[in-house]
């Protein structure tokens, strides 16, 4: 791994790299900064999670001049908040060069967004759509920008966003640099893509399988109507620290954001009906750690840079691989560790091949918890914090009132009592969900697998875990690992057990 002070990086933006905390470059980095601040086109593609954000953002800085105050570089990115997200990580690698950077989208007052850019932003960060709409109110001048960038570029293309992209592109000069990133891409994106570019260099990072090697990845095979208590059951064992669960449908994420919260689980949905106002607000309050579980649909989590989700959780297997890629990249970043566990019906089990086949990587089959299982795992929680607490020792006039108890009762009766109370047993709380049809079934494949074709090393390297999921080579033992603490997910939250919280009932 290089250090970015060897890759010819200004000091204004070496300064700024170091305050964010980045001292090697990850692959991609090194494979694309060097290239890009050369001028070239470039298709970036590398694994979820391995910082192509910072690799097309420190050319894209570098470029841009300081006493120009046209705008100068353009990027495009499918949702708000990823167009959010990138702004902000622009605005930390040009903090120390002054570059001036905004984030347009839809759902913000476009007349908030005018006197903005009136503000002459050197960079601009934007949906398609909001895009489209300030070139055509000619709010937006493109006639000076010499880079652009598409982030997650198959997602955009996917969403059938390529005319509106082809008429963004066409509204920048044709001597622009063009640079394109995502962690997939399949053939067909990449075809595209190459028509708006000139002669791109592919930096692909290779790597012997399209996920991060930090991220363990189990399967659970169940029918439809049995999914949610298994679910429940799963995140009684596995204590994610911050988790993502996916659903195949707005109306699947609404219904599971409801029932986990009639569960005692502190969760709230995302997704595309939402307005602005409160997509950004969930999300605010998921990093902040105010809500434990977030549920998405796909796109409302492309690119999410979240630290802390330890699990993700696919409720409906992805329809197609690249989706499952993206889904699950959103734990396993920068080297952390993760788990990823998907939910496969019966009739699914071969778009399970397809995805194996595709991401080259075997998913291990989880054999669920069972109810009694997953109170085990409560009852431990339930433990560890009272021993926590002992050990705290700041118990004040708390000690009082057990004295008090303890003239009456047998000690081990009121230890019993109070782990009861603290211990609570969710399926007692019946929930419904409404049955999601089986995706259709394939004989056999015939979905064309795309990338991630080559062998060898890149990323980040993440040693593997084991214990935090349950695979079924390990049934026997320790009431199977219901409770345990994955040592990753549990030191960030200063060794809190239990971090899915629940509500008080
Ligand atoms: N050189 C580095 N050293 C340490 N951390 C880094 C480095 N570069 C980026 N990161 C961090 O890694 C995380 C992931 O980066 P980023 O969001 O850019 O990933 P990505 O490759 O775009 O993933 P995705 O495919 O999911 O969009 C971020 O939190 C970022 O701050
Ligand atoms: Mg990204």
């Amino acid at each position: 791994m290089v250090k970015f002070s060897e890759l010819n990086i200004s000091e204004t933006t070496l300064k700024s790299v170091k305050r964010m905390g980045f001292e090697e470059a990850t692959p991609i980095q090194e494979g694309t900064i060097r290239l890009g601040m050369e001028g070239k086109d470039i298709i970036g593609q590398a694994q979820t999670g391995t910082g192509k954000t910072t690799a097309f953002g420190i050319p894209l800085i570098e470029k841009i001049d300081t006493k120009d105050g046209n705008v100068q570089g353009l990027v495009i990115a499918p949702t708000r908040e990823l167009a959010i997200q990138v702004s902000e990580e622009l605005y930390r690698l040009g903090q120390d060069k002054n570059v001036r950077i905004l984030s347009v989208y839809g759902g913000q007052e476009i007349s908030r967004q005018i006197r903005a850019l009136k503000n002459r932003p050197q960079i601009i960060v934007g949906t398609p759509g909001r895009l489209l709409d300030h070139i055509n109110r000619r709010t937006l001048k493109l006639d000076n920008v010499n880079t652009l960038i598409l982030d997650e570029a198959d997602e955009m293309l996917n969403m059938g966003f390529i005319e509106d992209i082809q008429t963004i592109m066409s509204s920048v000069p044709d001597t622009r640099q063009t640079l394109l990133f995502s962690a997939t891409m399949p053939d067909a994106i990449r075809r595209i893509a190459e028509k708006f570019m000139k002669t791109p260099e592919i930096v692909k990072i290779k790597s012997k399988e399209m996920t991060v090697e930090n991220i363990e990845q189990f399967y659970v095979k169940s029918v439809e109507r049995e999914k949610f208590d298994i679910l429940s059951r799963l995140l009684n064992v596995q204590q994610p620290e911050l988790a993502i669960i996916f659903g195949r449908t707005k109306r699947r994420v609404d219904e599971l954001a409801h029932a986990l919260n009639i569960r005692g689980y502190v969760a709230e949905g995302i997704h595309g009906d939402l307005s602005q106002a409160k997509r950004m607000s969930v999300l605010k309050q998921f990093k902040a750690g105010k809500i434990d579980i977030l549920v998405a649909t796909d796109v409302a989590a492309r690119g999410l840079d979240i630290s802390g989700v330890s699990h993700v959780y696919n409720f409906d297997i992805p329809q197609d691989p690249e989706s499952y890629v993206h889904r699950i990249g959103r734990t396993g970043r920068a080297g952390k560790k993760g788990v990823a566990v998907t939910f496969v019906t019966p009739r699914e089990m071969s778009y399970l091949a397809i995805v194996e086949r595709t991401t080259k990587k075997k998913m291990e089959a989880l054999i669920p918890p069972t109810a009694d299982e997953a109170v085990l795992g409560q009852k431990r929680v339930a433990m560890e914090q009272l021993q926590e607490m002992t050990e705290k020792n700041n118990l004040g006039d708390y000690r009082v009132f057990a004295k008090e108890m303890l003239e009456k009762f047998d000690a081990v009766d009121l230890i019993a009592a109070a782990l009861k109370t603290m211990t609570k047993e969710p399926e007692d709380v019946p929930v419904s969900i409404s049955e999601e049809r089986p995706l259709p079934s394939r004989g056999g494949g015939g979905y064309k697998g795309k990338g991630g074709r080559s062998s060898g090393g890149g990323g980040y390297k993440g040693s593997r875990s084991t214990g935090s999921g349950r695979p079924s080579s390990s049934r026997s033992g320790s009431g199977a690992g219901a409770g345990r603490r994955r040592e990753g997910a549990a030191s960030s939250t200063g060794g809190r057990p239990g971090r899915t919280r629940r509500h008080e009932s």
